[in-house]
């Protein structure tokens, strides 16, 4: 168990994470899901015990990283999963690792074992690709066998089987009561990862909850319908409280409606429709109205093709 509150971190003016407060439990895999910098890896660091916060506190396990005894038993974490650059192969970089807590060289064949690593497990750490550093990472992080893992962006940089492995994983361990908490920009990878979002922009949270509940409370369903008379159609439509999204020719997306709603309102004005169809919102359609705002390197234009 995670449990942050009111936590807060400011580089001189700057304030990376503003005052967050969050519960991240067992058995679950939650994904900490932002654009690029949001605040993830700060506040990921700060639950490590590796940036002081500038207010507030976050406990793993009931108490702050720095006051278990032996924390790797506590949490493991995959942070800034960059190659390691040593001249020691992975089996000895996890052996010493594991020296530091008593951790016998068993479970380091475990690890290796568990993370696909056996037969690179005698070379260079140095020379591994990206994607063998994360799964070094990963199995550094497992050392100890932690109650709570934490792992930032821990698909980066993997193929496909890769990615896979990482999603197996995580579930498998969220199954046995794990707290599994792991960040990405992605809205579509955590969809497929996460079981609940923490969505954070610029610091700050802006919803929780499941994937379904974000994207409900989010977007809700809209409604596309074309009709010969649009303009009449909208009229009516906003009349009835539903708010025209988009407008394209005789093509209008309403939000607001149901579709039976939208239906009815063109029966009772003599609309003729030719078409009436309810449409979810994609992933990162939502995900795109939730941070619109709070992105800090924002484009011009809008590659999601939804107004927020
Ligand atoms: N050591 C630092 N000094 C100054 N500013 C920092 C420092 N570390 C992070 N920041 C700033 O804090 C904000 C949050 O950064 P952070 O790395 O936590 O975001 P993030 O959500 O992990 O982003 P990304 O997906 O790009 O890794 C950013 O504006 C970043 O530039």
């Amino acid at each position: 168990m995670i449990e942050a509150h009111d936590l807060t971190k400011r580089y001189g003016s700057k304030t990376a994470v503003a005052g967050v407060s969050f519960r991240v439990e067992p058995g679950t895999v939650t994904g900490f899901l932002g654009p690029n910098g949001a605040g993830k890896s700060t506040t990921m660091r700060m639950i490590m015990g590796l940036d002081r916060p500038s207010g507030g506190s976050v406990t793993v396990n009931g108490k702050p990283y720095a006051q278990h005894r032996a924390p790797l038993h506590e949490v493991g974490a995959l942070l800034e999963a960059k190659a390691v650059h040593t001249g020691r192969s992975a089996r000895n970089h996890l052996r010493a690792l594991a020296a530091t807590h008593g951790i016998p060289a068993k479970r380091v064949a475990e690890v290796i074992e568990m993370t696909g690593l056996g037969s690179v497990a005698g070379k260079r750490v140095g020379g591994f690709s990206l994607g063998m550093g994360q799964r070094l990472g990963i199995a550094a992080a497992m050392l100890g066998d932690p109650r709570t893992l934490i792992l930032d962006e821990p698909v980066n940089g993997l193929d496909p089987e890769g990615v896979r492995w990482v999603r197996g994983l995580v579930r498998h361990l969220a199954d046995q009561g794990r707290t599994v908490f792991l960040s990405s920009h992605l809205m579509s990878e955590m969809a497929i990862t996460a079981d609940h979002l923490i969505v954070i922009g610029r610091g700050r949270i802006i919803t929780t909850g499941s994937v379904r509940e974000v994207i409900d409370r989010t977007s809700g369903t809209t409604v596309s319908v074309r009709s010969p008379q649009s303009g009449a159609l909208a009229q009516a439509l906003v009349a009835k409280g539903g708010e025209i999204v988009s407008s394209d020719g005789d093509l209008l997306s309403v939000r607001g409606l149901e579709a039976a709603a939208v239906g009815e309102t063109a029966a009772a004005n003599g609309v003729v429709l030719h078409e009436l169809t309810p449409t979810q919102a994609s992933l990162e359609d939502t995900f795109m109205t939730l941070t619109a705002g709070d992105v800090e390197f924002q484009t011009t234009t809008s590659q999601s093709g939804v107004s927020a």
